[in-house]
């Protein structure tokens, strides 16, 4: 049996950023925490881009623009949706959730999936670098791995 594992090696990728306005309170919190991360596994500061866009609906064909130009390996998308007083969360967070996940499988490319979906504000202050960590760090480290285990699936010679 064949086991693969992935690293936390950043060195010589480069990386996509798409990141929402809306709450930009949160979402340049979480930003913050992915570019930190990326550098401090080994990312050169240079071979990060990052993409605002309004907001979280806007992510997904951004992403795909992104992905379209083959210049990166991976990207990151983050945002921050937090419920109001109507059914328009629900509409923006499936919107944003099936088009990351189809735009990742269409082009074969991962997309870490780092858009906050909160009741309240205090929640997405929480996950933005407060009491429950930073989202946008923990997608950071989740791309490296994922893309160190690929990259071991594809030249493993298990002949
Ligand atoms: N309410 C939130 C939104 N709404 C805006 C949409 O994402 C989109 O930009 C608009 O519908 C135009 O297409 N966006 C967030 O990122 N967070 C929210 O809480
Ligand atoms: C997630 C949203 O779209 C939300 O912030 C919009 O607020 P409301 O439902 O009160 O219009």
């Amino acid at each position: 049996m064949t086991t693969f594992n992935g690293k936390i090696n950043g060195n010589g990728l480069k990386i996509g950023i798409v990141v929402a306005r809306f709450n930009a309170f949160v979402t340049q919190q979480l930003l913050t925490g992915a570019q930190e991360s990326l550098v401090q596994h080994g990312v050169n500061e240079t071979d990060i881009d990052v993409a605002w866009v309004p907001g979280a609906f806007e992510i997904p064909l951004t992403v795909q623009k992104m992905i379209t130009t083959k210049r990166y390996d991976g990207v990151i998308a983050l945002g921050a949706v937090i419920r109001g007083a109507t059914a328009h969360f629900d509409y923006v967070c499936r919107g944003v959730t099936t088009g990351i996940a189809t735009v990742s499988l269409a082009t074969d490319t991962p997309i870490m999936f780092g858009v906050l979906t909160t009741d309240t504000i205090e929640q997405a202050m929480d996950r933005a670098g407060f009491k429950s960590g930073n989202k946008g760090a923990d997608c950071a480290v989740s791309l490296l791995e994922t893309l160190d285990v690929q990259r071991a699936i594809l030249k493993a010679d298990l002949a």
